[in-house]
């Protein structure tokens, strides 16, 4: 996703975006031309009542699903342009997706949950080594890395789930309610490694979240309602 390589242009952009599950009568509209513009380095939370659409804007970024209307451009790339070998292998290489049940393998230490993310991504093995342990370095967790998860805190367990994410250097992150099954010291560690993430390493973060202390610390605020993008908040770039 390094585009046209202007660090002025948008990572990514949602431009109209639709989507529509269902037919007829039993149709249901989670999107209605929602339009997002992601730059680099920005921390950017996504919030809106149950229902809102915030999932489903997420999985069409991630290029997950598809949009029913409009389209996706990642960089110079347009999504609805791309076929789903190239979309599969962009999200492999230049998106990190984390989950608000962390979504470990539960019988794999932290390295070994981490290994198997750039084994995923298609880094070759002489390399996994020290991504792996620079990414659990970057979190805190070098002194807990060949731990399984049941040992390790939800805080912890979801700092094994960044480090994934973040172990093959992907422009961005997209982030499902990261913090809602944390208690709140446990999601101010998680912003924490947000905020270190997009400072340090110049990488987006696109989240999702109801918690309002969140949307404290985050550079822009969208809200969804009723599958459009109705407000924001933005700090200065
Ligand atoms: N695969 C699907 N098939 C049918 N309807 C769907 C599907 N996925 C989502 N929806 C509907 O689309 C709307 C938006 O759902 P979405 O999950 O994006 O909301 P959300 O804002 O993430 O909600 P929450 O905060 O509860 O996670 C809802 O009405 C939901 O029922």
């Amino acid at each position: 996703m390094n585009g046209t390589g202007n660090p002025r242009s948008p990572l990514l952009e949602a431009r109209g975006v639709t989507r529509v599950f269902g037919r007829g009568s039993g149709a249901v509209t989670a999107l209605k031309g929602a339009t997002l513009s992601v730059g680099q380095g920005r921390l950017i939370a996504l919030k809106g009542r149950s229902g809102s659409g915030k999932t489903t804007l997420l999985n069409i970024m991630a290029a997950l699903d598809s949009p029913t209307e409009g389209t996706v451009i990642y960089g110079d790339r347009d999504g609805s342009k791309m076929t789903d070998r190239q979309k599969n292998e962009m999200r492999r290489r230049e998106i990190g997706l984390i989950f608000q049940s962390f979504a470990l393998v539960p019988y794999m230490t932290a390295y070994e949950n981490v290994d198997f993310g750039l084994r995923i991504a298609g880094i070759p093995a002489p390399e996994r080594k020290k991504l792996a342990e620079e990414a659990l370095a970057f979190v805190g967790l070098a002194g807990r890395m060949h731990h399984m998860p049941p040992e390790l805190s939800g805080g912890e367990q979801q700092r094994t789930a960044i480090a994934r994410a973040i172990a093959h250097k992907p422009a961005l992150i997209l982030a499902d309610e990261p913090t809602a099954e944390l208690d709140s010291r446990m999601g101010k560690q998680v912003m924490q490694v947000f905020r270190d993430l997009v400072r340090s390493e110049g990488i987006a973060i696109v989240m999702t979240t109801h918690d309002p202390h969140i949307m404290e610390l985050v550079d822009d605020v969208y809200a969804l309602e009723d599958g459009r993008i109705g407000s924001e908040r933005s700090k200065e770039a």
